[in-house]
């Protein structure tokens, strides 16, 4: 069993922007800035954001957090998105999700410019992807890509099972898998709540994509000899041995697969790294198309 290691490979990613930077620099130019936007205190998006952050200052990139609070009135989140669309030094940004209930999710994403939607949720990035156009690329599915790619796995002709169908993981990978690409030509299942026969499918699958939110849910039988698992699940689970009280395990059962399959993403460490190096990878594509300065005000 080979084990996906998503989070020395995003390192070696952060390496290689930061020389990128450094001779952006060197010649005179700013380094790209990206700026992410926290709506409220959920715990999870706090922690994912401060890898965000940090993953900024190992590939010397400019970050910026906005914190927000939680009562904000759409009108005014509308005016910060404005305001960030405009600032000639923001190259990117995101909204991190989940937003509070009473934030209309697709309206204030469509607000975004998509020069600078670096998450890709825009649905004018979307629309490009699924027409194989150049866009920014959702940044979990781009990071699972990149990920198969440095491991030299081409999917070609395989077999793909994925498991979920949300805006932002399932649907975009379902895509992703099956265009005309060495990391794609697969031929593409979706699963999701209502799905029959869920095992049978999954049995069959060279590769499966598991981003269902429940804890150990692909379990050995599930699986194929020789399969190759994508592990997309954070799922805490208390664990009062642990430091913070909780350990964090993907969807898949790992200790119960991985005799079986070729090759898997471990939960910490694999795929969530991946999105967070995949989110500055379109932050310097920002930079260097001239984002920053696409809706400034004359
Ligand atoms: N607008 C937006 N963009 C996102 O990209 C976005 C979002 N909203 N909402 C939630 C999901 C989830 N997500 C993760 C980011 C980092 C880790 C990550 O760093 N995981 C580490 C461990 C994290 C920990 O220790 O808490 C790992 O898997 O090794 C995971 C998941 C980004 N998302
Ligand atoms: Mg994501």
């Amino acid at each position: 069993m080979q084990l996906l290691d998503g989070k020395a490979l995003s390192q070696s990613i952060q390496l290689e922007l930061k020389a990128e930077v450094e001779q952006i620099v060197a010649q005179g130019g700013r380094p790209p800035h990206l700026v992410a936007v926290l709506v409220g205190e959920h715990p999870a998006s706090a922690s994912y954001v401060r890898n965000k952050m940090r993953a900024c200052e190992r590939a010397n990139f400019r970050s910026s957090l906005k914190k927000l609070p939680v009562d904000i009135a759409q009108e005014d989140l509308l005016a910060e998105i404005a305001s960030l669309n405009q600032d000639p030094e923001v190259d990117g940004y995101i909204l991190q999700l989940p937003l509070p209930a009473h934030i209309d999710e697709q309206l204030v994403t469509q607000a975004v410019a998509p020069e600078k939607d670096v998450d890709g949720f825009h649905p004018y990035n979307l629309g490009q992807m699924l027409l194989g156009e150049d866009s920014y690329l959702p940044a979990t599915p781009m990071g699972m890509i990149t990920l198969l790619e440095r491991y030299g796995m081409e999917t070609s002709g395989k077999e793909a099972v994925v498991i979920g169908r949300s805006n932002i993981v399932g649907r975009p990978m379902s895509v992703l898998l099956s265009r005309k690409h060495p990391q794609g030509n697969c031929t593409v299942t979706v699963l999701h709540s209502r799905s029959q026969n869920m095992a049978e499918h999954c049995r069959r699958a060279d590769i499966i994509v598991a981003a269902i939110g429940q804890a150990n849910f692909l379990t050995a039988d599930m699986v194929k000899e020789g399969a190759i698992i994508l592990d997309v699940g954070i799922n805490a689970i208390d664990d009062p041995k642990a430091k913070r009280g909780y350990r964090l395990v993907g969807d898949v059962d790992f200790e119960g697969v991985k005799e079986k399959v070729s090759a898997i993403t471990p939960v910490p460490g694999g795929v969530g790294p991946m999105t967070v190096v995949s989110l500055l990878m379109n932050c310097l594509k920002a930079y260097k198309t001239g984002a920053g300065k696409a809706l400034e005000k004359q």
